[in-house]
């Protein structure tokens, strides 16, 4: 970074390889425990995400303990029974094939959560919005999620579980609202695609279709935003 704060050619490369690459991590986590230090840093990334008001929502449980991963993994089982439910047929068949946590695998659990109260009743930015406390708090969910990737540690977000049972296994106060529950550990490798696409469940969208200018859904196909060459980085 030079005197004014602008990236060398290197050091912008190196932030969109670590967006292109980062992927979610469910399986494949190496028992090889992730040094404090390593912790530290990721969360102090996460901790330097933005948020409404500079409110700083957020609050981060570590979980190590077995016992605790177990009993969240036994609180995913039920509802990704549940889950599984909700699909047809043919696509419940295909959902039961996906490999969709690594909880009790990966080393280390962080659970971040968003404390909607922090700031009193009143918040700069948050009052036509009120829900820009949670969104502030996913910016630090995202924050860890690239932090990670460049320390090669692999993360996997795990949605697939009741808020209430995440509530009282990790024994969070009722107004305290849990945000997500992350699975992080070194990988053997990072895949180059992201796993639902690998599966065949979903692939994603061309960018372009989902960009219009001025006005929703008025999009100017001459633009040549995106005929531009791409950075020499793998975008699957
Ligand atoms: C809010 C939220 C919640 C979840 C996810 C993501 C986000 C943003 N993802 C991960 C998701 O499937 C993944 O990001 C996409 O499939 C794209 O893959 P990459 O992240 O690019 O590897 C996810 N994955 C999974 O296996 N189990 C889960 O419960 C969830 N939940």
């Amino acid at each position: 970074m030079d005197a004014h704060g602008a990236f060398s050619d290197e050091e912008r490369a190196a932030v969109y390889d670590c967006i292109f690459n980062r992927r979610d991590v469910r399986c494949e986590f190496l028992p090889r425990p992730i040094p404090p230090e390593v912790i530290g840093r990721i969360l102090r990334a996460a901790h330097h995400a933005p948020s409404v008001g500079f409110m700083q929502p957020w609050d981060f449980i570590v979980v190590n303990n077995p016992s605790i991963k177990s009993a969240l993994h036994e609180a995913f089982t039920e509802a990704n029974i549940e889950a599984e439910r909700r699909f047809d047929p043919v696509r419940a068949r295909a959902y039961r094939n996906l490999k969709l946590e690594g909880i009790r695998e990966a080393p280390t659990g962080v659970c971040v959560t968003c404390d909607r109260n922090r700031a009193g009743p009143v918040v700069l930015g948050r009052t036509h919005q009120p829900d820009m406390d949670l969104y502030s708090t996913v910016c630090a969910v995202q924050n860890l999620w690239l932090a990670a990737r460049a320390e090669s540690v692999g993360v996997g977000w795990v949605s697939i579980i009741k808020p209430e049972r995440l509530r009282s296994i990790l024994g969070i106060p009722k107004e305290i609202v849990p945000v997500a529950y992350l699975c992080l550990g070194y990988v053997a490798t990072f895949h180059q695609e992201p796993d639902l696409q690998a599966a065949g469940w979903a692939k994603r969208a061309e960018l372009p279709a989902l960009v219009s200018f001025d006005r929703w859904g008025a999009r100017d196909e001459t633009h040549s935003m995106f005929s531009a060459p791409q950075a020499k980085v793998h975008q699957p």
